[in-house]
């Protein structure tokens, strides 16, 4: 048991991983998928089609093996800098469950954790729904008469220097994998998850922070290439991974469709920027890398794929600078906050009514709500 904390993280003595998680084989697809859509109302034919995209990488998932260098680069990160804060890992729809996770958690003493988890951006699938699925947790643990910790979550670190750098110099590395002669007039296509627009539109505390946020990073990361190439490249924000009834509007243009625009209108490469992806999950390794990309070469249009934060170690050192922010301000300061980008620092706290749950109000934690 422990019953201390260090100092410059106090109070917290524990810091939770929490990210979606993923199949490791053929045999976990399908009841990962059902883990996913329980009660979301998602057509038959859309679960089959995306089962095919993990049978077609051996039902493997590269998101976990991506949690696992996370979870690696945060305890090397810790330790080089004297930082004596656990971190755990758990998942909301595969192992290592959450619930198993902080069972393991309260065993070993933690009670005021903070979580990190591996979405960057406001919106209910982002934020709200990890915050619920902390709840419902938290009840397990109650309901067998375990000790409940005090969970918090940090901040979205969507515009943090340590998660936007690596994007920077990952849309640099892409530009030189395209043909010289079309680098200078290639557009940036920055790629996010659709959303459905009323999701997109209630974001934030105030509305509309999903989109804001992304566009704030893609100006953000398009500036700082223009100033490291001295050339200035169009870009625009498109979506990608579109899910849900066909009736009900998401998020659009899709990135195939903006490929087949850009074609048309005369765009010569492209490089294809997946901001709203923390590491290499599904989405980018079938629907960038397999889907999108078949659509650019039978459109004859050259394309590079930027590579995602995943573990790069400014984005471990990015997170241990928040967590002794938010340490910082839990016990009364009031910390520097990094923030690139023109929105500013985001909230530490999600004030209520959030991201709202589009089936209706359900237990959140970390939360004012
Ligand atoms: C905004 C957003 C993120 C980014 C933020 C974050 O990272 O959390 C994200 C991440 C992820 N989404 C993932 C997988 C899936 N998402 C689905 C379905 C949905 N996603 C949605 C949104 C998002 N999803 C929505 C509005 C739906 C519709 C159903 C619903 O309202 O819930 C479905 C069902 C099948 C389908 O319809 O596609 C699957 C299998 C994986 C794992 C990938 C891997 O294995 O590597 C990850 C990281
Ligand atoms: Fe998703």
């Amino acid at each position: 048991m422990s019953d201390r904390t260090d100092p410059v993280t106090d109070p917290y003595d524990a810091l939770l991983l929490l990210s979606f998680g993923g199949p490791e084989g053929p045999e976990d697809v399908v009841p990962f998928l059902e883990n996913v859509t329980r009660g979301r109302g998602i057509p038959r034919e859309r679960l089959a089609e995306v089962g095919q995209h993990y049978f077609l990488f051996g039902g493997v998932s590269p998101i976990n093996a991506q949690n696992r260098e996370l979870l690696a680069a945060l305890r090397e990160d810790f330790a080089a800098n004297g930082l004596d804060l656990p971190v755990y890992w758990g998942n909301r729809n595969w192992a290592p469950y959450l619930t198993d996770t902080l069972r393991e958690m309260v065993r070993d003493g933690r009670r005021r954790v903070l979580t990190l988890a591996t979405s960057a951006y406001a919106s209910y699938s982002g934020c709200r729904q990890y915050r619920e699925n902390l709840a419902d947790a938290l009840r397990t643990l109650a309901e067998e008469g375990l000790p409940v910790p005090r969970v918090d979550k940090l901040r979205h670190y969507f515009n943090h220097p340590g998660f936007v750098r690596p994007m920077v110099d990952a849309v640099l590395a892409a530009l030189q994998e395209l043909p010289e002669d079309v680098r200078d007039g290639a557009h940036l296509a920055f790629t996010t998850h659709s959303i459905p627009t009323a999701a997109a539109e209630s974001s934030g505390p105030a509305g509309g922070a999903y989109v804001a946020q992304h566009l704030d990073v893609a100006e953000a990361v398009a500036e700082a290439v223009r100033e490291a190439t001295g050339v200035d490249r169009r870009w625009r924000l498109v979506y990608q991974s579109r899910s849900g009834a066909p009736h009900v509007p998401w998020l659009e243009p899709d990135i195939c469709d903006h490929l087949q625009h850009l074609c048309e209108a005369g765009a010569p490469a492209a490089v294809m920027v997946p901001i709203g992806f923390v590491s290499d999950h599904m989405e980018v390794k079938y629907d960038l890398d397999t889907e999108a990309a078949a659509k650019a070469a039978e459109l004859g249009l050259p394309v590079a794929r930027a590579a995602t934060v995943g573990a790069d170690p400014r984005f471990a050192a990015a997170v241990r600078e928040m967590v002794l922010e938010r340490a910082e301000a839990e016990r009364g300061g009031s910390p520097r906050r990094c923030a690139l980008g023109a929105l500013g620092p985001s909230h530490d706290v999600c004030p209520a009514g959030c991201c709202p749950n589009p089936r209706g109000p359900r237990p959140a934690a970390a939360g004012q709500d």
